[in-house]
C-alpha cells in the first residue's frame, strides 16, 4: 500500500498527460469528423445505437481544399461500398451493424425501376434472417413462394420447395425489385456509422498496386476522393469498375423480355412457373397481390426491335401460343400495354485478381443465367461469409495481409455458390429446345425425371431454392436424368439408333455441366478444404 502511495512522481505525470492527449484526441476527433464530413458529402444518416463501437476504427480525417478526404492515422471510413444495390445495401448494413464505419456510393437513390431481382429462393430468405434483413420483404406485398411449376406440351409438373423443417415463415418471395432495395437502403442507412450518399464513382485510386479507396462524382457534379482501408465494388452486372479486381469473362446466351400481366391467377398460386418453350424457357410469377411478372427468354443478344411493334409481332405469334390458357388473355392484354423491357442475361464465372484494399461482391464478381433466380441468394450468401471472415478483425488497416487472408472467401463461397452457377447454366441449356434428338431428349428426360416426385424432385429443388446447395447433389441429379433419359430409350428393346442416342444424350449431357464445372473450379467446388486458403487465419494485429 506505502509503495503504491509513493508512486514515482514520472509515471504519475505519464499518466495525467496520457489523459489530457486522449480527451484532446476526442475532441479533435468529433471536431475533423463534424467539419469535413458533413459540410462536403451529403450523408443520410439517422440515429441508431451503435452497439459495437470497439470495433469503430480510430478516425482522424483531414479535408483538403480538393474535396478530398484523407485518413490521416488509421482511417475515418473502414469500408467504403460502390453501389447500394442488393448486394451493396445488404452489405452496409451488415458490415455497420459489426461496428464497422461505412462509406456507400450510389449512382441513384430513387427507387429502382427494375426487371431483375425479383424472385428470392428460400435459401435466400434464409440468409436475410442470418443478416437480420428480413423485415425487408415486409410492407412491400411481397408474395410467398411455395415452389415451381414446370409446363411441357400441354402437360404439367408441380415442384415443392422441402420447407418442412424450417420455420412456417420460411419459403421464397417474390416482389418489385425496386421496393425490395429501397427496404433495404432505408435499414442501412438509420445505422449511425452509415452514410449512404448518392454520386457516381469513376474510378478505383490505386498506390503501388493497393486500392485506397474511390474518386466519385457527387450528385451536383463535384468530384471527390474518398478513402478506406477496404473498398467493396457491388456495381452490378454492368460494372465499370470490376477490370481491374478480376478478369472478367462475360457471356451473355440470351436475353430476357418482361411483362407485368394483370387480371389474371396463376394456375398454380404461390408458384413459380417455367414453360420449357420453343425457343427456350418463359417464367411467370407473381411479383404483387396484383401483377404477375413474365420474362420471356430469348437466345442470343439481338432482340426484335420494339419500336417498329417486331417485338410485340414476336410474342403473340411465337410466344403467346405456348402461354398457359389461364395467362393468354392477360398476356397479350400486356404485349398490346406495350411496356415492354428487356435485359441480358449475363453469365461470368468468378475470377478474382486478389488485390490489396479491395473485394468485388455482388454481379460485378460473379453472375449466372437467371432462370433460376439464384443471383440474390448467391449474393447473399457471399456476405454472410465476408461478414464472419471480417468478425475477428479489429481493423482493416494492413491491406496486404487483409488481402491474403480474404483469399479464404474465394473458397469458401465455393460450395453455395458454384452449386447454383452451375444448376442455372445447365438448366438452361437443358430446358432450351433444340433440333438435336439427343437433347430432345434430355430435355423430355429431365421433365418426366423431375415429375416422378419424391428424391427424384426434391433433391433437385432443393439444389435449386438454395436450401440444399451441394455440388455432389448437383452431379448426381444431372446425371441421373441423363441415366433415365439413356435407359428409357434402351427399355424395353434397344435400337442401334437408340444406342447411338443414348450415347450422345450421355456426350451432351457431359458437354453441357463439365465446361461450367471447370470454369467454377473442380478443386475449389468439391475439395475446397485441399485449397491452403479455405484454413487462413486472421491476420495477428
Ligand atoms: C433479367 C434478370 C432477372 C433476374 N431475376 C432474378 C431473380 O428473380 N432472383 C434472383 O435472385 N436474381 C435475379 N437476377 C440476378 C439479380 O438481379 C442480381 O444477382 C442482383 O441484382 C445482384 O445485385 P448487385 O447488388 O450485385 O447488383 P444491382 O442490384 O444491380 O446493384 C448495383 C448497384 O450499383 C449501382 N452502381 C452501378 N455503377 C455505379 C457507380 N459507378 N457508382 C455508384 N453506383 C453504381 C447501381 O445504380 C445499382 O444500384 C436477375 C438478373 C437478370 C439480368
Amino acid at each position: 500500500m506505502v509503495a503504491m502511495m509513493a508512486v514515482d512522481p514520472y509515471v504519475l505525470w505519464t499518466f495525467f498527460a496520457s489523459l489530457l492527449g486522449f480527451v484532446a484526441l476526442s475532441v479533435l476527433r468529433r471536431r475533423n469528423y463534424g467539419n469535413g464530413m458533413a459540410k462536403d458529402r451529403s450523408k443520410v444518416q439517422k440515429n441508431n445505437n451503435n452497439t459495437n463501437k470497439s470495433l469503430v476504427s480510430e478516425q482522424c480525417v483531414k479535408s483538403s481544399d480538393e474535396g478530398e478526404f484523407r485518413p490521416v492515422n488509421g482511417s475515418g471510413t473502414d469500408v467504403i461500398i460502390v453501389g447500394a444495390g442488393v448486394a451493396g445495401a445488404a452489405l452496409a448494413h451488415t458490415l455497420a451493424k459489426e461496428g464497422r464505419r461505412v462509406h456507400v456510393i450510389e449512382r441513384d437513390l430513387t427507387e429502382p425501376d427494375r426487371i431483375v431481382g425479383e424472385l428470392l429462393q428460400p435459401g435466400g430468405y434464409l440468409k436475410l434472417i442470418e443478416l437480420g434483413l428480413e423485415d425487408c420483404v415486409e410492407e412491400i406485398d411481397a408474395q410467398r413462394v411455395l415452389g415451381y411449376a414446370l409446363f411441357k406440351d400441354g402437360k404439367s409438373t408441380r415442384l415443392t420447395y422441402p420447407l418442412e423443417q424450417f420455420h412456417s415463415d420460411v419459403a421464397g418471395r417474390s416482389f418489385h425489385n425496386g421496393r425490395f432495395i429501397q427496404r433495404m437502403r432505408e435499414k442501412a442507412s438509420k445505422l449511425t456509422n452509415v452514410q449512404l450518399e448518392q454520386g457516381t464513382v469513376t474510378s478505383l485510386l490505386e498506390e503501388n498496386g493497393t486500392i485506397k479507396g474511390v474518386q466519385y462524382k457527387t450528385k451536383d457534379g463535384q468530384e471527390l476522393k474518398a478513402y478506406a482501408p477496404l473498398t467493396i465494388v457491388c456495381d452490378g452486372c454492368f460494372s465499370n469498375l470490376r477490370r481491374t479486381l478480376c478478369k472478367p469473362q462475360v457471356e451473355v446466351p440470351s436475353c430476357f423480355v418482361g411483362l407485368i400481366l394483370e387480371n389474371c391467377e396463376l394456375p398454380f398460386a404461390n408458384h413459380g412457373h417455367v414453360i420449357l418453350g420453343d425457343p427456350s424457357p418463359i417464367l411467370f410469377y407473381q411479383i404483387s397481390s396484383t401483377e404477375v411478372r413474365c420474362l420471356v427468354d430469348v437466345p442470343g443478344q439481338k432482340l426484335p426491335p420494339i419500336a417498329n411493334g417486331e417485338m410485340a409481332n414476336y410474342l403473340k405469334t411465337v410466344v403467346a401460343p405456348q402461354v398457359p390458357p389461364e395467362l393468354h388473355d392477360a398476356f397479350i392484354s400486356a404485349v398490346d400495354k406495350g411496356n415492354i423491357r428487356t435485359m441480358p442475361n449475363r453469365s461470368m464465372p468468378a475470377n478474382p485478381q486478389p488485390t490489396p484494399g479491395a473485394l468485388l461482391m455482388g454481379d460485378a464478381f460473379n453472375m449466372r443465367h437467371p432462370l433460376t433466380g439464384g443471383g440474390m441468394t448467391v449474393a447473399l450468401s457471399d456476405i454472410v461469409v465476408l461478414r464472419d471472415l471480417l468478425k475477428p478483425l479489429r481493423n482493416l488497416h494492413d491491406p496486404a495481409s487483409l488481402c491474403k487472408y480474404l483469399e479464404s472467401f474465394y473458397t469458401l463461397r465455393k460450395p453455395v455458390a458454384s452449386t447454383i452457377n452451375t444448376l442455372a447454366g445447365a438448366l438452361y441449356k437443358v430446358f432450351s429446345a433444340s433440333p438435336d434428338e439427343a437433347r430432345k431428349e434430355m430435355r423430355q428426360a429431365c421433365f418426366d425425371y423431375l415429375s416422378l416426385g419424391g428424391t427424384c424432385s426434391t433433391g433437385p429443388v432443393a439444389l435449386l431454392s438454395g436450401l440444399n446447395p451441394h455440388p455432389l447433389s448437383l452431379v448426381l441429379h444431372f446425371f441421373g436424368v441423363a441415366v433415365y433419359g439413356v435407359g428409357r430409350l434402351l427399355l424395353p428393346f434397344p435400337s442401334p439408333k437408340r444406342i447411338w442416342i443414348g450415347a450422345r444424350l450421355i456426350l451432351s449431357a457431359s458437354g453441357i455441366i463439365f465446361p461450367i464445372i471447370k470454369a467454377e473450379g473442380v478443386r475449389q467446388m468439391f475439395f475446397p478444404a485441399t485449397i491452403p486458403a479455405y484454413h487462413r487465419a486472421p491476420p495477428v494485429e
